[in-house]
Order: structure tokens, then sequence, then C-alpha cells
């Protein structure tokens, strides 16, 4: 018992710090045993329990004992073993993250690359840099001359005045000039910064584009949004503002040095004992900011996506009243967020107090020996002055340097993580491959098919033949992976085992380009994007089409194969109850037509490319009965000439295929015309469906008592 609480207990632990819980669980639906809460959806895989499952628990039972008692219930003592094993494996790969704080030169090579497009506005930017810069380095010196001019001015009053003019006539000069480089210098570094950072962006947004869909499940949406927005600016930033202010640090610090050892190279070395300590003071410090930099780009990314999920699922957050118990959990995921804030904010303040300390030394130390040079007249009160000042000069450039160097430790922090995603190579490639000149004719075979998502097997060997102008229904219990073989066949995913041919020829071999834009595909929950009717169905439509849209008279529409397509999937009703037709919004994820309009839209986006495949995912199910036989005539009518996979669940979508294919246990069990397989005593299907019909009489006899 005590193994099974220690066990369990690390489970909450692992929880709590990411976002997931890997936990394997074989069959697709849990229920709690206490509450009859469900656990998860077949859609959130048996390998993840989300975060929600676990607020369920607490929320209504005391989390730990009931979670404990569920899981000391449900695992056996192998899966515990196989668990622990992959807790070490997963504790392996966050050693893995951990942040390699010394900095690599060609990390810092390849992060000045980035600015190779910008090289002459930079370079510009460096010149105005070096103007203002010398500028700011002649104040100290002809403060100096103007304090002696004053002192030894006792004499000739007339003679002293003069001088004193012309020289601040001609300062008045300089500094105008200075201040004009200034901002030519913040200017165009400014906009080259910019830049920078747009041009980023688009390579890491084509970079996430480019990424398999598996990618996409072990990396989560939040992450990635703070990667292309956050990091990306970081980035841009510290290759221009950062660069420029560091490279002006590094000017004044080596000016400022070389006039204090030009006035008395004996004050400057008392002066200057002070710079090897902070620089390994800033070397260190530069170190630990780059690690916190990562774990707190890390933590905001984790509650990024929280935000992100619940906002754009609010309707549901509402349904359920959970809007005090989500600001909860979000607070909690900014504590974590602050507690790292806290440790930054400290370090940030003990070595600016450190720095501020040293620089304060190196003024005292200048005062005490250089006031003793003025007195045995080894120098002058202005040569003094400027000394002072230049000391003070070099003092806050030390201070610059060192933010510099965090800075850049911080950039190069985020770069590495930008890089991770634009070098990864997708396992499955976005094009490129064998593209036939012909339509195909759409013979498609799955053979021997194996696959799964996690560790447990999924699809153990399947079998399918799909051939042209026929249609078939893939039936089978809920979490079978019916749908899994729609992905398989749009190469969502590889089969780890077995191919998948299309007229012949494997499909990994094919351009997915080209494959894709033969298969029109209509999942079970159709997602469609903001912007309006016209917008969503044409997204489905290959590039000719949409410019054959944007040629095209306005005044004969008629052949127009996305108007065809809304025809076909009964759009007319949708379109005329709003005065802007095709025109109507749809809203954020179609948030703004129902579940059946929605679909219906999904349906008319799927065949406006005229596929020679289609798969559709239960497409009618949200439709009412009238509409669901509309669609469904629609739908055979434009099945004629394809090959047709329905993954189907009624039984007025099974009765109305070609053939019926029965899948349990990851492999084909039976198939045959539907009433062949009606007649089959004791077959799967029979089964399957008297079971159908018996939940829906119990169901039919629920409404009328
Ligand atoms: N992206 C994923 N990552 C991990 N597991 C997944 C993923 N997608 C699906 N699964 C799991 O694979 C199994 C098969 O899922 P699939 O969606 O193919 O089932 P299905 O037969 O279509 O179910 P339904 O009839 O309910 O739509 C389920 O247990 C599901 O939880």
């Amino acid at each position: 018992m005590l193994q099974r609480l220690i066990y369990s207990s690390f489970e909450l632990k692992i929880s709590r710090k990411n976002s997931q819980l890997l936990f394997n669980i074989p069959t697709t639906t849990k229920w709690c045993q206490e509450c009859g809460t469900r656990l998860y959806s077949r859609y959130k895989a048996p390998v993840v329990i989300r975060n929600n499952y676990e607020r369920n628990f607490c929320n209504k039972y005391a989390a730990f004992n009931h979670k404990i008692r569920w899981y000391t219930t449900q695992v056996d003592a192998e899966k515990k073993s196989e668990h622990i094993e992959s807790v070490k494996e997963k504790k392996a790969i966050e050693s893995t993250k951990k942040i390699n704080v010394k900095l690599k030169t060609s990390d810092i090579k390849r992060l000045f690359s980035l600015a190779e497009p910008e090289k002459w506005t930079l370079a510009g930017a460096i010149g105005f840099l070096v103007i203002s810069s010398s500028v700011t380095m002649a104040i100290p010196f002809s403060l100096g001359k103007v304090l002696d001019i004053i002192y030894s001015s006792t004499s000739d009053l007339g003679a002293a005045r003069e001088k004193l003019d012309t020289l601040c006539l001609m300062l008045c000069g300089v500094f105008l000039i200075g201040g004009l480089c200034n901002f030519g210098r913040v200017y165009l570094m400014s906009i080259s910064g910019q830049r920078m950072t747009q041009s980023l962006r688009k390579q890491v947004y084509g970079a996430i584009m480019r990424q398999e869909t598996a990618w996409f499940g072990r990396t989560s949406t939040g992450e990635l949004v703070n990667r292309l927005s956050a990091d990306t600016q970081l980035v841009g930033r510290n290759l221009s503002q950062n660069v420029s202010d560091g490279l002006r640090s590094l000017f004044m610090v080596g000016a400022g040095t070389g006039m204090m050892i030009y006035m008395s190279p004996s004050l400057a070395l008392v002066g200057l004992c002070v710079v090897p300590p902070v620089s390994m003071l800033a070397v260190i410090y530069g170190r630990f900011v780059r690690g916190i930099t990562r774990q707190l780009q890390d933590a905001l990314a984790e509650s990024s996506e929280l935000a992100e999920e619940k906002i754009s699922n609010i309707k549901t957050v509402k349904a359920f009243s959970k809007e005090e118990a989500e600001c909860r959990t979000y607070a909690q995921r900014i504590e974590n967020l602050l507690q790292l804030a806290y440790k930054e904010s400290l370090a940030v303040g003990s070595f600016y107090g450190l720095t501020g300390l040293a620089g304060n030394t190196i003024i005292i130390l200048v005062l005490y020996y250089g006031g003793g040079m003025v007195a045995t007249e080894q120098l002058t009160v202005g040569n003094l002055t400027s000394f002072l000042l230049y000391a003070a000069y070099v003092g806050i450039s030390i201070g610059g340097l060192s933010s510099f160097y965090t800075e850049l430790n911080k950039g190069l922090g985020a770069a590495t993580r930008l890089w991770d995603i634009i070098d990864r190579e997708p396992a499955i490639p976005v094009s490129g491959g064998f593209r036939p000149a012909q339509r195909p004719k759409g013979e498609l075979i799955l053979e021997n098919v194996f696959f799964k998502y996690a560790e447990a097997p999924l699809l153990k060997g399947v079998n399918l033949h799909l051939q042209p102008g026929r249609s078939i229904a893939l039936v089978g219990r809920s979490g079978c992976g019916k749908s899994t073989i729609a992905s398989l066949i749009l190469r969502l995913y590889d089969p780890d085992k077995g191919r998948v041919l299309l007229d012949g020829v494997d499909i990994k071999d094919l351009d997915p380009l080209w494959l894709r834009s033969h298969i029109g595909f209509v999942s079970q929950e159709p997602v469609l994007f903001s912007g309006t009717i016209k917008e969503n169905i044409l997204y489905g439509a290959i590039d000719e089409d949409i410019d054959n849209e944007l040629l095209h008279d306005k005044n004969d529409k008629k052949d127009l194969p996305w108007l065809a397509a809304a025809r076909t999937a009964h759009l007319e009703e949708l379109v005329h109850a709003s005065s802007n037709g095709f025109e109507r919004q749809v809203g954020a994820r179609g948030g703004q037509l129902s579940g059946g309009q929605k679909q219906r839209v999904a349906i008319a986006r799927a065949i406006v490319k005229n596929p020679k495949i289609l798969i559709l995912d239960e497409a009618t199910s949200a439709l009412d009965t009238y509409s669901e036989y509309l669609v469904d005539k629609a739908l055979k009518e434009i099945s004629k000439d394809r090959t047709v996979l329905t993954i189907a669940h009624r039984l007025s979508t099974i009765q109305s295929a070609d053939e019926v294919v029965v899948m349990e246990n990851g492999v084909i069990v039976e198939k045959g015309p539907y009433q062949e397989l009606m007649m089959k005593p004791g077959g799967f299907f029979k089964e399957y469906i008297s079971h159908q019909t018996f939940e829906k009489k119990n169901r039919e006899q629920d409404i009328h008592s």
C-alpha cells in the first residue's frame, strides 16, 4: 500500500509540474468510480489525462485520496513498472531540457547571422553611434578645459572670456551633431530590429506549419504562440537595440579608459582595479539570467496555453459555471510565474546594487588619490574633474556592458528555442515526392496496417480495400480507430507497419500536396475559420479555382465550383437568411453558426475541389432529419464516381453504403453488404446493430414515459 501511495503521489507531483500527465490506461473512456464523472473523452488520448480531469476530482472530492484510490484500483503492477519507466524517461527528457548556460561561439555566430539582411542599415546606425559616442566622450575633456580656463584667468579676464565663448560655441555645434546622430542611431536600429523580428516570425511560423500532425500532439499551443510572439521579439530586440547599446558601452569604456590613462596612468590604475571583479560578477549573473529566462518563458507558455484553451471554449466554461474555478487555476499558474520573477528580481537587484557600489568605490578612490595629486600639483583641477567624469562614464558603461551580456544571454535562450523549431525536419514532409500526371482512379488499399499513438497498439493489421465508385461504411465501437484510418489515408500519420496504397502506389512515395488535393474530408467536429461563408468554402479549393473565382465575370457565377458545392451542401437556406448572403461572417471557429450549419459549410468545403476520394467522418451527425435527407441525397449524387469512406454510427448512413466494414480490436472482423451482414448469425455487425436499435428503442420509451 505504501508503495502504491508513493507511486500515486509521485504522479500528482508530475501532473502539477506539467500541463499533462502521462498515464497508460488501456480502454478509451473512464468514469470516476466515486461520482461517475467522465475522466476523459475519446479524443483525449488514453495516455493523456489533462488538467481538467484532475480539477474535476479536486472540486468534487478530496482529490488526493480519491485519485489514489482510483489509480490503485485501476493500474496493475505491470502497468506501474511500465509507468515508472516512462516517468524516468520523462525525467531524462527534463534533464536534457536543462539550460546550457555556457555561451557557445557557434550559437553567437548563428544569432548574429540573423542580422545579415540588415547589414547596411546596421552599418549606418553604427556610424551614427561612433559619432554620437565621440561627442559624449568629448564632454569631460571640454569641461576640464573650461575649469582650467576659469582657474587660470585671474590675470587676463577679457582673454579668458573670449576663449570661453569660442569653446562654448564650438561645443554647442558639436552637441547638436551628437544629438542628431543619436536620433539616427536609435531610429535605424529600431526599424531594423522590427524587420528582423518579422522575418524571424515568418520563418518560425513556416516551420511550425511544416511539422507533422503527431508533433502538435506533443507540443503545447500556448508554447508555440509564445515562441512566435515573445521569443521572436526578444531576439529581434537583442540584435538591434541591445547590440547598439552594447557597442555604445564598449566604445565608451574603451575611449574613457584611454582618456583616463592619457590624463594620469597611475590614477587610472587605481580607478580601474574594480573592473575585473565586476566583470566576473557580470558573467556569473548573465548565466543565471539565461537559465531563469528559459524557465520564465516556459512558465509563461503554460499559463498562456491554459488561458487560450479556456477563452476559446468560453461557452463550455460558462455552461458548467466554472468561471471562478478557472480564475483560481489561472492564478495558480501565474503564481509560479511570480515565484520565478521574484528570483529574477533578487538577482537583478543584487547585481545592480553591487555594480553601483563598485562604481561609487571608483569615484571615492579617484577623489582620494586625485585630491592628493592636485594638492601636490601633479594634476590640475580641470584634469581631476575630467578624470572623475571619465571614471563615472566608464563605471556606467561597464554596467551597460554587463546588461548587454545579460540581454545577449536572454536573446540566446530565446533563439535556441526558436532554432529547435526551425531546424526540426518534419517526419512527414509538406510536399515533395511523386506527382502522377493524371487524376487518381481512387483505388485505396490498406495493407496489414499497424499503428499506435502511444504505447498501446491501436490498429493491429488492418486490411481494407476501397474501390472507385463504391462507398464503404466503416463501423465499430467508439474509440476503435475509425477516424485514425481516415488520418492514415490523408497521411496525417504514417503507419508503424504495413502500407497504404493509392492506385497501387504507396502514399509515402506520393507528394502529400497532390495526395490531399484529391481527397475531400469532413471531420466529425468540423472547424471553420473566422471569415465569411464563401471564404470558408474556398478554403477547400485548389489555387487554380480560387484564381478563376477572382477572374470570373460577376454576372455569370453559375458555373463556379464553390457555388455548385454550396448548392450541393444545401447552404441556400443559410445564405438567404442573411442579407450578406455568402459574405456572412461565421465568427471565430465558426462560433456564429449552428452545429448543422457548420457541418454543411464543411461539406461544401470538402467537395469544392471535386475530389476523387471522399472521407466523411459521420458528416451528417449534426443535421436535422430533413437536412440530413437532403445532404445524404446530395452526397449520394456526388459519390457516384468517387471512392467514398463513411465513418458511420447511424443506421441510415450504414444502410445506404455499398459495403459495410466492421472493426473490432484493431482489425477488420467483418465486411459485406448490409443485408448480408444482418443475416449472419452471431455476427459482430448484427450484434452492433441490435445494440443500437435496443438503445434507440429505450430512448424512445424514455421520451414517451
Ligand atoms: N492524437 C491522438 N493522440 C493520442 N491518442 C489518440 C489521438 N487521437 C485519437 N487517439 C486515441 O485513439 C483511439 C482511436 O481514436 P479514433 O478517433 O480513431 O476512434 P474512432 O473509432 O473514430 O471513435 P469514434 O467512433 O468515437 O469517433 C482512441 O482511444 C483515442 O483516444
